[in-house]
Order: C-alpha cells, then structure tokens, then sequence
C-alpha cells in the first residue's frame, strides 16, 4: 500500500504537541561494524556529499567506508561515555529537561529526541508520535545555524515520512536560531564561567563545523550565520577583533571548504608565540565527537607541540540551564497559537475533533 495504516481514530481527541529535538546522529556502538552504517546512511545523504550519484557510490563503497569506519570508530571508542555516545547522551537529556522547563512555563508538550542518521530514527519518532495521537509537531533542530547539509535534509526526511502517510498532522519548523539572544546568553555565561575557574587566554577560537565552499557560492547562508553568532558573542564578551577568531573544523574530502581551517590556525597561532588559547564550538549544541576527539583532543595536541603553552576547551552548551531556558524560549516562540497552554482552548479543539469523530462514525456506518 502506498500509505501507511492510519491508526484507529480515537473520538474526542485531535492528541497534544510534541516537540522534536533532532540531532544529527551517531554511531549504535564504537565498533567498525557499527560506525559503517551509519556512515553509510550520512554520507549517502545527497544533501551531504553532492557528487553524481554513480560515481559516488563506488568512491564510498570502495574506498572510504572500509577505511573510514575503522578509524572513526577508533575515534568514538575514545569519547565513548558509560551512558553511549555523548551527542545521544546530551540530546535525550536536554529533551528531557526542555520538556521540564516548558511545562514550569504551563505548556502541556511532550520533547522527544530524535536523530537524522542513526537511532532513534525520525520516521521512527514520527511514527510513534502519530501512533500515541499527536496532533501539532514542531521540529526544533540542535543546529543553531541552517545549512543544506543539516538542516533541510532534516526537513527532507520529514517530507519523505509524511509523504507515505494519509492523515498528516500540523506541522511547524524552526530554521535556524544563530542570533536567538537566549542562545547567545547561553554561549556568554558558558565562556565567563570558564574565564572565572580556569583563567582566560590571550584568544578565543570560536570553531565551526566546515562545509564545502561551494555551498555558500551557490548560496547556501551557514557561513554568513556563523560569523553572525561569533560577532554577537564576542560584542556579549566586549571581545575586539583581535580578541577572538573565527575558524572551520572537520574537513571531508579534498575540495575546498570554508576558511580559516582550524587546525592550522592553532599551529600557526602557536608558532607566532601566541602561548594560552581559549577554543569553544558555538554551532554544536552538544559536545560530540568533532568537539571532545577532534578540538580537544587532536587540535589540542597540533597547538601544543607547535609551541602552544596552555590550550583550553570551554565545553558545549549540553544541560547548562541558560542553554535549556533559551531551547524554552525558542520553543515557546514556534508554539504561539497553538492551545498548550489553556486549558480552555484545548478542550474547544477537542469538542471539535469529537464533534468530527461523531460525523466520520456516522458515514462510514459505524453506531454512535
Ligand atoms: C554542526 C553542524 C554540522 C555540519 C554543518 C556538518 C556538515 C558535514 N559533516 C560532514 C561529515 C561528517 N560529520 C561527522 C560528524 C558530525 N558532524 C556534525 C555536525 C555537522 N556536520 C556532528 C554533530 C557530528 C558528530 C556525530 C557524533 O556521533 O558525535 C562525520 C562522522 C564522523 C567521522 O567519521 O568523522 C562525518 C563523516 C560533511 C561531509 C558535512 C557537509 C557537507
Ligand atoms: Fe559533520
Ligand atoms: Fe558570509
């Protein structure tokens, strides 16, 4: 069947709203057996590596999905916590604790976690939310700025879910939330924290996660949204220009990406007799594999073997309250006009729906 089996109308009840904090995804386990497919799934996302389809195929079957899975998950298997992996791990709680602060606000909502590669899958999560009669959806991103490569190929498995079901429930997304002041608090507390225990370095490195240039030729506005949450941040710091830097971390393959590379700007920061550098990631909202293995573990090494003295990582935002109370405030913008907050709304739209309910027993026959 070309749609999916609607699950039994309930009378009375159009179901409440659920929130879908979605991340990128990671690995089931730190094995090769394990980091394979998911790679597979990741790297054969169009939106990702947008090389012509055939040729693709046995670039990545071929060569770097044996090679790769091997080494990534090497990788992972040092940033591995007790719990699972860490972009899992933060994701599930700040779900959680977002659910928690909204409902302290009076909105009835559920937030479920949900990942793009990976589990929990989002047609997955969909499909659950629509099973236990969620009527109202808002897919709320963990990426703070948009890009083709993550953001609308979340949106593209959306689209792809509800294009196999019948009955789509409504559905809203945010986009992005680069220059959200709630986030940007978030980010100013997290640095004055760590300036306040662990002392402040002579530079703040703000890393992104690179894309291929070509995407901002050809327009994609994830490189113009990352310079705009770094200038906010360092104008929260009071931070000159020649205070802090902006750079691009984790880049796949030969072509070009966005620059400055981070790697190199610490090597070369070192060699220019810069001693003490302060290194965060503003676009990832939790600390994950690019950030724990890649900033602080590899770049770290790089920046101190090349004459670095002091070399410090100021952690992802993950449960920091100012983090869950802006995702709260961000949350509550995107549900305005939705009735999860009075009581009196949400029992009109429910009389609706069984008055609706009433009707479609009636036509198909069905006794009152
Ligand atoms: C924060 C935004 C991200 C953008 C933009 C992004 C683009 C992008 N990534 C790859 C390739 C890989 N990324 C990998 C891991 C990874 N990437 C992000 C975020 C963004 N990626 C996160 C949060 C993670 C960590 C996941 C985790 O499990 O902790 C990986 C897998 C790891 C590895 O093998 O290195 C790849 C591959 C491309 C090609 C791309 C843009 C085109
Ligand atoms: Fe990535
Ligand atoms: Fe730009």
């Amino acid at each position: 069947m070309r749609y999916q089996t609607e699950p039994a109308h309930r009378h009375g009840q159009i179901g409440g709203t659920a929130i879908v904090l979605a991340n990128l995804g990671t690995p089931d386990a730190p094995t090769a057996a394990a980091v394979r497919p998911y790679l597979k799934e990741f790297l054969s996302d169009p939106r990702v590596v947008e090389i012509p389809k055939a040729v693709w195929w046995f670039i990545l079957n071929g060569v770097i999905l044996p090679f790769r899975s091997k080494a990534s998950a090497k990788k992972y298997a040092s940033i591995w916590s007790p719990d699972g992996s860490p972009l899992l791990v933060h994701t599930v709680r700040q779900a959680s604790l977002l659910q928690g602060s909204l409902g302290e606000r009076g909105h009835r909502v559920k937030v479920v976690p949900a990942m793009r590669y990976g589990k929990p899958a989002l047609p997955a999560v969909l499909k659950a939310l629509k099973e236990e009669g969620f009527g109202r959806i808002l897919l709320l991103p963990a990426y703070p700025q948009y890009s083709g490569t993550t953001t609308a190929s979340m949106w593209d498995a959306v689209f792809s879910h509800y294009a196999t079901v019948r009955n789509i429930p409504e559905l809203r997304f945010v986009r992005n939330y680069h220059d959200d002041p709630g986030y940007i608090e978030a980010l100013r507390q997290s640095v004055l924290r760590h300036w306040e225990v662990d002392g402040r370095g002579e530079k703040l490195v703000m890393s992104f996660h690179g894309v291929p240039k070509r995407t901002l030729m050809l327009g994609d506005p994830y490189h113009c949204e990352c310079h705009k949450t770094a200038r906010l941040l360092a104008t929260a710091l009071g931070l000159s220009d020649d205070q802090y830097l902006v750079t691009f971390q984790s880049r796949f393959g030969k072509a070009e990406w966005l620059q400055p590379y981070t790697a190199p700007t610490l090597q070369r920061l070192a060699k220019e007799g810069v001693k003490r550098v302060d290194v965060m990631c503003p676009g990832f909202t939790s600390d994950c594999l690019e950030t724990l293995e890649e900033i602080d573990m590899e770049v770290k090494s790089d920046f101190l073997t090349h004459g670095g003295a002091e070399y410090r990582y100021i952690p992802c935002l993950n449960e920091s309250p100012a983090w869950i109370a802006a995702l709260a405030g961000i949350a509550e913008r995107h549900l305005q006009g939705w009735p999860t907050q009075e009581a009196g709304a949400e029992l009109a739209h429910r009389r609706g729906d069984a008055e609706i309910g009433a009707a479609r027993a009636q036509a198909m026959g069905a006794p009152r």
